[in-house]
């Protein structure tokens, strides 16, 4: 079975997997219990033979996403297509059978083998749940794996505990290939073992997607490792996909401001690399409760400012980071919910501006107005005054309504309300942008 040169092996469609953390029957019964959206409407697609990494922070629904597509967790939304059978809508004996076709490879491989179970017995296991061969052939056919993957075939009397890391994850990937799938969702199949180990690892399966025509969806946090090995990227933030494209195209002119920030982050081996590391505000918002619009917004470095004023980016992104602050605190915090420092002045508006990094007074008339109302607010302790009138003088059209992942400046897909017409930056700020792509452009000489 092949797919057609157009249709993809593997698609999403606004696929989602919430959890619920209602801790038991009563807790459900009466709704209690939170809504984790770790996967909230996803698009994504896998061809035959390629290898499409997903990167994104820890929690940010990759493996979720995985083994949601693979049908290891029920979705609660959207549908997984294989081929031309939608596997979120087929019959179980049918979904039985195409489970073979997509395999998984985990993380911790010592966690994912049964210690009670030989080499043999763990990778043949499969061969017989789905009938794979002839019973007088299985060990054959286990020897014959063991060896693909770089064991001996005298390994299959062994138990996982007396292989080392490396061999086990071999162990893992001889298991996966037993139902010969055309595609194998590969969980940080690295991130466990030692660098000395994991080329090895990485080797081995470009060797198998080359003999075998496996597709791969890798799953890591590494953004080296997923540049190396990927033919397409997939770059998520809290459920959602920010941006996809060529390896080139995501690593070399990163477009989304989260993407920039990621990639910013990847230790540099040039001494003579220019970029800056961006550092991102605060930290990744509960799933439970997603921030409007742009789920980045509340940490984006180029969150859009408001049309009304004219502002600074960095000043609305200070403005930005007390409003966020602002929102997460108790309110009968008081002012030490804002800013714990012990240097502050007699001024606490003026601490307060310092603690954020906002200007002594902002150019804009209206804005520097709406601004020192509630600093004020805030110094004398009024949080909530204070939160109200940031909200509503400082909105931003990022957190009004979603980004959709669409073609952005070097046309792969992006979900970025700057790449839209509808919030025009000007001339200047769209120059400073692609300046600062630039400057993140990987390799690229000072
Ligand atoms: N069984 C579960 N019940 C409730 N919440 C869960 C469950 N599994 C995962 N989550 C939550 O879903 C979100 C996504 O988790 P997931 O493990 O998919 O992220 P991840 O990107 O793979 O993280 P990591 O890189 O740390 O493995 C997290 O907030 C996590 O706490």
């Amino acid at each position: 079975m092949t797919a057609s040169d157009d249709e993809p092996l593997l698609r999403a469609t606004d696929l989602e997997k919430h959890y619920t953390t209602a801790d038991g029957f009563l807790d459900r019964l009466l709704g209690r219990g939170q809504t984790v959206r770790a996967v909230d409407g996803v698009d994504l697609e896998i061809r035959e033979g390629e290898t499409l990494g997903l990167v994104g922070e820890s929690g940010c629904g990759k493996t979720t996403l995985g083994r949601t597509l693979l049908g290891l967790l029920d979705p609660t939304g959207g549908t997984v297509t294989y081929r031309d059978t939608e596997l979120t809508n087929c019959a179980r004996a049918e979904l039985r059978e195409l489970r073979t076709e997509i395999q998984y490879v985990f993380q911790n491989p010592m966690a994912s083998l049964n210690p009670q179970l030989t080499v043999g017995e763990i990778v043949g296991e499969a061969l017989s749940v789905h009938d794979i061969v002839p019973p007088e052939r299985r060990d054959e056919r286990v020897r014959d794996l063991l060896e693909t993957v770089g064991l001996r075939a005298g390994h299959a009397s062994r138990y996982p505990h007396e292989f080392s890391g490396g061999q086990r994850q071999r162990i893992g990937i001889a298991r996966a290939l037993a139902v010969e799938p055309s595609l194998i969702v590969c969980d940080e199949p690295v991130s466990a073992l030692d660098v000395s180990v994991q080329a090895g690892i990485l080797n081995l399966l470009s060797d198998l997607q080359e003999q075998l025509g496996l597709s791969y969806l890798f799953i890591a946090h590494d953004l080296s490792v997923v540049e190396h090995v990927s033919d397409r990227v997939a770059v998520m933030y809290l459920g959602k996909l920010v941006e996809t494209g060529t390896t080139a195209e995501v690593f070399d002119s990163p477009s989304h401001p989260y993407t920039e920030a990621l990639l910013s982050a990847i230790p540099e081996p040039d001494p003579c690399w220019a970029g800056d590391r961006i550092v991102l505000e605060g930290t990744v918002p509960s799933p439970t409760d997603p921030p409007s619009g742009c789920r980045f917004h509340t940490r984006c470095p180029r969150v859009i400012p408001p049309a009304e004023y004219d502002l600074e980016e960095d000043a609305f992104r200070a403005i930005m980071t007390l409003r966020t602050r602002l929102a997460d605190a108790d309110p009968d915090a008081g002012l030490e919910a804002l800013c714990s420092r012990p240097d502050r002045s007699e001024d606490l508006t003026a601490t307060l501006r310092e603690a954020y990094d906002i200007p002594r007074r902002l150019q804009d008339p209206d804005a520097e107005a709406a601004l020192s109302d509630a600093l004020e607010s805030a110094a004398a302790g009024d949080l909530d005054a204070a939160r109200e009138r940031l909200a509503s003088a400082f909105e931003t059209p990022c957190e009004t309504s979603e980004p959709a992942l669409s073609a952005g400046p070097d046309h792969h897909p992006i979900a970025c309300h700057r790449f839209d017409d509808r919030y025009e930056l000007d001339d200047a700020e769209t120059d400073a942008s692609i300046e600062h792509d630039d400057r993140f452009a990987r390799g690229s000489q000072p």
